[in-house]
């Protein structure tokens, strides 16, 4: 379970905070550590001292330019945010993000990302909105944001009790075999989708870009919260296609 749990961190500014996220992945377990379009050397003194024995993580981060090369593959994407947004978005606390992985990692395919803003400006809305639910360490509101590297060790914490649950009940029970349902839909098929369902929605002129009122934004936590399957992510292309096709169909006919 620990080894399909990624950490992505968007835009560190400090190799320290990058050295400190990899001890405390290590000392909980987790191994897949993504750097999205860092603003700082990421093998330095610093970020290997601060790792103290952890900077095998560091070499083998996997340092990519965006937000969704680091997910793409992921079933589930939550945010780790310190404050709330204009668009209200599903919000879990760090014990619910434990209580929910054994059932979201259950098929073998299923991928989790725990995405962690900028220190000096988090994670953005756009980002923000590329996720499933976000997640908020209940932490003194007068005071409320968290060292980088520390909000990784909680968020890491709730996902190690989680898995020491499940070892205690995977002795106790004996396996269950598993319903036959279709994967997962992974990041890269749903962004696939919200740029099918954008386009579409141009061509019926239901959506204008040049007036969006979040449009796409409550379009995309609609379907975050339904979590489709990637037949039911087919199924749903597949309309936008044949709806496509009549519009063409029809603009033929009128002109
Ligand atoms: C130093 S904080 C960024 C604070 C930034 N000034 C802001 O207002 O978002 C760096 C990152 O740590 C995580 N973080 C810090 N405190 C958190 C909290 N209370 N709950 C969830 N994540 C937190 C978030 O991912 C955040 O983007």
């Amino acid at each position: 379970m620990l080894e399909r749990i990624r950490i992505v961190l968007i835009g560190t500014s400090h190799p320290g905070n990058i050295g400190g996220t990899a001890r405390a992945m290590h000392n909980m377990g987790l191994a897949d550590l993504a750097l999205v379009a860092p603003r700082c050397e990421v093998l330095t003194a610093d970020s290997v001292s601060r790792a103290s024995g952890a900077d095998h993580l560091v070499h083998r981060a996997r340092v990519v330019a965006t937000l969704e090369e680091a997910v793409a593959d992921c079933t589930l994407v939550v945010g780790a945010s310190a404050r709330s947004r204009t668009l209200p978005w599903p919000m879990i606390s760090p014990r619910q993000l434990g209580e929910r992985l054994p059932e979201e990692l259950a098929a073998p395919e299923a991928r989790i990302a725990l995405v962690f803003g900028r220190e000096d400006s988090g994670l953005s809305n756009a980002e923000l909105q590329r996720c499933h639910a976000h997640v908020h360490i209940p932490a003194n509101p007068d005071f409320s944001s968290l060292n980088l590297a520390t909000a990784v060790q909680v968020l890491a914490y709730e996902c190690r009790l989680a898995w020491l649950d499940q070892q205690q009940d995977d002795d106790a029970l004996p396996p269950m075999g598993m319903a036959e349902t279709a994967p997962p839909a992974s990041h890269a098929d749903l962004e696939r989708y919200f740029e099918h369902l954008e386009r579409t929605l141009i061509t019926i002129g239901f959506h204008d870009p040049a007036t969006p009122r979040q449009l796409m934004a409550r379009l995309r936590r609609l379907m975050m919260r339904a979590r489709p399957d990637s037949m039911e992510v087919n199924i749903l292309r597949g309309i936008l296609s044949a709806t496509e096709k009549q519009a063409e169909a029809a603009r033929r006919r009128e002109g």
